[in-house]
């Protein structure tokens, strides 16, 4: 679970001070699946490296699963990001010289896992994703949406508790884009995960059952559009498809 209390980040911007998290509160439940829109330059991706553990606010506190990320060593804040935090960019992010299963087996090199496991765990991972076959396949060889399936399995591998997606179905096209969907609402349910989407998209945000929109630096919530959905509280087992 994920506790933020008046979180506030700033950045220098041209001699201005530019308010990109302001104040911020905010609970995320162990298993949620949260979707965050809202216009550009206000403060998504701020929020998500402050999530990941990737940048600290200049005040407020950040808590995961009862860890005060705000309060910890740098190296215990990368601790946590190589084993519960997995990360899903638009851009892949892939090593364009690795191949598939090599890209998947160095998100693991952090964990201090043996080279047996990081084998074994990436393979299970791109099976995970159905891209089995293609382990030894270079990124160029790939098409966009097989590049973030290899994506959604190096976050994978890690067997994290929280999935970041910051928009992963920006590069892509229609019908991959929902391929994509469909494959991270059906991991999260597999092993229970908590994802936060970043997403431009409103149709794609509407099937989280909880959507945020951010506007100047805090996070406003609003109605989900699913009347099954519709529920005061998110809770585990609230809706048909956490069962
Ligand atoms: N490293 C940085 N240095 C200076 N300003 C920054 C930095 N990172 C973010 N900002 C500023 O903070 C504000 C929020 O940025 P952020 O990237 O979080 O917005 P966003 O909602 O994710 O935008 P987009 O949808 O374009 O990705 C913006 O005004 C941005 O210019």
């Amino acid at each position: 679970m994920y506790r933020l209390s008046s979180v506030t980040k700033t950045f220098k911007k041209n001699n201005q001070l530019v308010t990109a998290l302001d104040s911020l509160d905010l609970v995320i439940e162990d298993g949620e699946f949260l979707a965050i829109q809202g216009r550009t330059g206000h403060g998504k991706s701020t929020l998500l490296s402050v999530l990941g553990g990737l940048d600290r606010p200049d005040s407020g506190t950040v808590e995961l699963d009862g860890n005060l990320l705000t309060r910890m060593k740098e190296s215990e804040v990368t601790r946590i990001r190589a084993t519960t935090i997995g990360f899903i960019f638009q851009a892949f992010n892939l090593i364009p010289t690795l191949s598939a299963q090599e890209n998947v087996e160095a998100g693991l090199v952090p964990l201090g896992l043996s080279p047996d496991e990081r084998r074994e765990r990436a393979q299970e991972a791109l099976r995970s994703v159905k891209l089995a076959d293609r382990g030894h396949h270079l990124p160029s060889e790939l098409s966009g949406g097989q590049q973030q399936r290899v994506g959604i399995a190096r976050a994978l591998a890690k067997e994290p508790r929280v999935l970041l997606a910051d928009e992963p179905t920006g590069n892509l096209d229609e019908d991959t884009r929902d391929d994509i969907i469909d494959l991270l609402e059906e991991v999260r349910q597999r092993y229970r995960l908590t994802m936060i989407l970043v997403t431009h998209d409103t149709s794609l945000a509407h099937r989280a059952p909880r959507v945020g929109v951010m506007r100047n630096g805090l996070l406003i919530f609003q109605e989900s559009p699913r009347p099954e959905r519709r529920v005061p509280n998110w809770a585990p087992g609230a809706y048909a498809d956490d069962q």
